[in-house]
């Protein structure tokens, strides 16, 4: 079974427009159903059972029904035979416990609906948080990677889309139960009852299959557009890109890129529904052709005096709601095994594992730093692309050394400082930390040692508090912590300026939040590398916003503030990378020169152009 599932999981990998999924397929994915029943069972024991316990007793009312129904007829008759000088009470007691069990079967019904709604919201509730435990685990890598991000996003469907599998399924069996109750009576009377029922059923269920099929193989080629259309629906109204869709008159052009998708979409669902359409309307003629004729056999029986006038009315209510349910079971069936299948993509998204993970027997991180980072021949390729981002990568970073990293963009800067802080792993060489691979590590306490501050911070639509505290997040209470973290990085007299202060909220997508200036969010973010006592500090152009004035004052307390620490700085601005004790000249992901700043001036290579061609622009 193992094996036949993992072939099934090749197969979903492979499937692209012009696969189809067998009726074996759809059998094999039915194999997901216990993995999610067992998620159900998780998100909730009392409920699930709950609705068990109902759906049971539910399932046996239609049968009693219908048997009731027809012990009236018989006594309505038997008294009218009479000219109704026989007792009615009986005749009344039959009506009573009619009525009584409408009442209790409506009362189940909706209890069940009750049910279903509660277990599924909490169901989308608790697969939410396991999507994003999970995702929380996942490399940066493998977020950048559109394969990755169309499982994400088929996995986050599904916790919303699949609480309507769950009461398929439910309601599949509680229907089954029913049938057995109301086939038993059909057998009784004659099993070819049964044989043309199924003849009137059969071809609307493999009907209803193929059509299930063709939208599933529709949906999933629809993925990447898909997300592409809910991209456009965000640009073209979010509070993020308002300015820009304005100022560059955007909006006619993000509308037209969007009704081509949409219009793409509406076309091939199009085609798909007529079809499915027309196709259900004839397999219904057929099922009603099979019931009438159920119907006939039954009336010519009941003229000829075989059975009696309550019996018509049993077997052929009996046989209009087998064929209703047997209808509903096997068109069902299609839809809980392609729920079943989508389930495919859900489960598959938590087999995707991280690779940067805990060593099998992690080293403590060294405290402090004695021989500092070593790159040996580090090279680097990012999974999307052919190009190396870093290649030939050989220095040291001292114990206490400040480097500033310079080159020009896409020089290779920000990805060196991430595989500092093992957000990816070379592709080649490696890097020691005191002599030891850094992959050797407890990564939990490199994190903690390390603290990055990148350029494409987050602003988050939090308070200024929280943003701050984002840098170390165990300590979001500890406000004295957070408060000298702002001072440090100058934010502090601009957030007592606020209204709420360390409370205001920021951003203006919830209520009464406050909009900074792009300066101001960055001291924001700078406090967020004071939060925790780092040994390594790195600043991937921190300062880019900040005036001149705040830029001096920030670098001034810098140098202060990492005594005894490492730094990394990456600057476009030379009056800041001058103050570094190095620096480090990548072009095209290589090392071109290191040195401090009178050295390298001194070589008159390209650092030394590149600060006289700035300093240029200063005379
Ligand atoms: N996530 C990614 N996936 C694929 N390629 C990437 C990714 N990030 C960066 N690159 C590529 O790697 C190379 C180095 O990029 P990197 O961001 O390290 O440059 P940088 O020196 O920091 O540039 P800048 O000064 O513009 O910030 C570039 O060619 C870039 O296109």
């Amino acid at each position: 079974m193992a094996l036949e599932n993992q072939k099934f999981r090749d197969k979903q990998a492979q499937l692209n427009a012009t696969d189809q999924l067998t009726f074996k397929d759809r059998l094999s994915s039915l194999s997901n159903l216990p993995r999610f029943f067992k998620l159900v069972w998780q998100t909730s024991k009392g409920l699930t059972i709950a609705n068990c316990a109902l759906r049971i007793a539910r399932s046996a009312t239609p049968v009693a029904t219908l048997y009731i129904g027809k012990l009236i007829i018989d006594e309505i008759i038997r008294i009218s035979h009479t000219h109704g000088s026989a007792s009615h009470t009986h005749l009344w007691t039959l009506v009573a416990a009619e009525f009584a069990l409408a009442i209790i079967s409506d009362a189940l019904t909706r209890a069940i609906t009750l049910m279903d709604s509660l277990l599924g919201d909490l169901f989308s509730n608790h697969t939410s948080v396991k999507i994003m435990e999970h995702a929380a685990t996942l490399d940066l890598d493998q977020f950048e990677n559109s394969t990755f991000y169309d499982k994400l996003e088929r996995a986050r469907q599904q916790t919303t889309g699949r609480t309507a599998l769950l009461s398929q399924v439910l309601s599949q069996v509680q229907d089954l139960i029913t049938m057995v109750f109301l086939a038993a009576g059909l057998l009784a009377f004659n099993p070819w009852l049964i044989l043309l029922l199924l003849i009137a059923i059969i071809p609307a269920f493999l009907g209803e299959s193929y059509f299930n099929d063709r939208s599933y193989v529709l949906s999933r080629r629809q993925t990447p557009q898909r997300r592409e259309l809910d991209y456009m629906r965000y640009i073209g109204a979010s509070d993020e890109t308002a300015k820009e869709v304005k100022l560059f008159d955007l909006s006619s052009f993000l509308i037209q890129r969007f009704q081509t998708l949409a219009n793409r979409f509406y076309t091939d669902n199009k085609q798909l529904s007529i079809r499915r359409s027309a196709w259900g309307t004839f397999f219904a003629m057929l099922g009603s052709a099979g019931y009438y004729g159920a119907y006939v056999f039954i009336i010519v029986r009941a003229i000829s005096g075989s059975i009696t006038i309550g019996d018509v009315t049993f077997l052929a209510g009996s046989f209009r709601q087998l064929r209703t349910l047997l209808e509903g079971i096997l068109i069902r069936f299609t839809s809980v095994s392609q729920g079943a299948v989508y389930l495919t993509d859900f489960f598959d998204f938590f087999t995707i594992k991280p690779h940067i993970t805990q060593p099998a027997k992690p080293l403590p991180f060294p405290n402090p730093i004695k021989e500092g980072f070593i790159f040996e021949n580090v090279g680097f390729k990012y999974s999307n692309s052919s190009k190396w981002a870093n290649r030939h990568l050989s220095f040291t970073l001292h114990p206490n050394e400040k480097l500033a990293l310079v080159g020009e963009n896409g020089a290779g800067k920000t990805t060196l400082v991430k595989l500092l802080a093992r957000l990816y792993d070379p592709t080649e060489g490696r890097i020691l930390l005191d002599g030891i691979d850094l992959r050797e590590y407890d990564l939990k306490e490199l994190r903690i040692n390390i603290g990055v501050i990148f350029q494409d911070f987050i602003r988050y639509q939090m308070s200024v508090a929280q943003n701050i505290a984002v840098g170390h997040i165990r300590e979001q209470n500890d406000r004295p912590l957070i408060v000298s973290s702002a001072e440090q990085s100058l934010a502090h007299p601009m957030i007592e300026t606020l209204p709420e202060k360390y409370d205001q909220a920021l951003g203006r997508r919830f209520n009464q939040g406050v909009e900074l200036s792009g300066g101001e969010w960055q001291k924001i973010a700078l406090a967020r590398a004071y939060m925790k006592d780092a040994q390594l500090l790195i600043l991937d152009e921190p300062t880019a916003a900040l005036d001149a004035r705040a830029e001096y004052e920030v670098f001034q307390r810098f140098a202060d503030l990492t005594k005894g620490k490492s730094a990394v700085l990456i600057s476009h601005r030379f009056s800041t990378v001058r103050m570094a004790d190095r620096i480090l000249v990548l072009d095209k992901g290589q090392l071109l020169e290191i040195g401090s700043h009178e050295e390298l001036l001194a070589k008159n290579g390209r650092y030394a152009e590149l600060f006289h061609l700035q300093a240029m622009g200063y005379r």
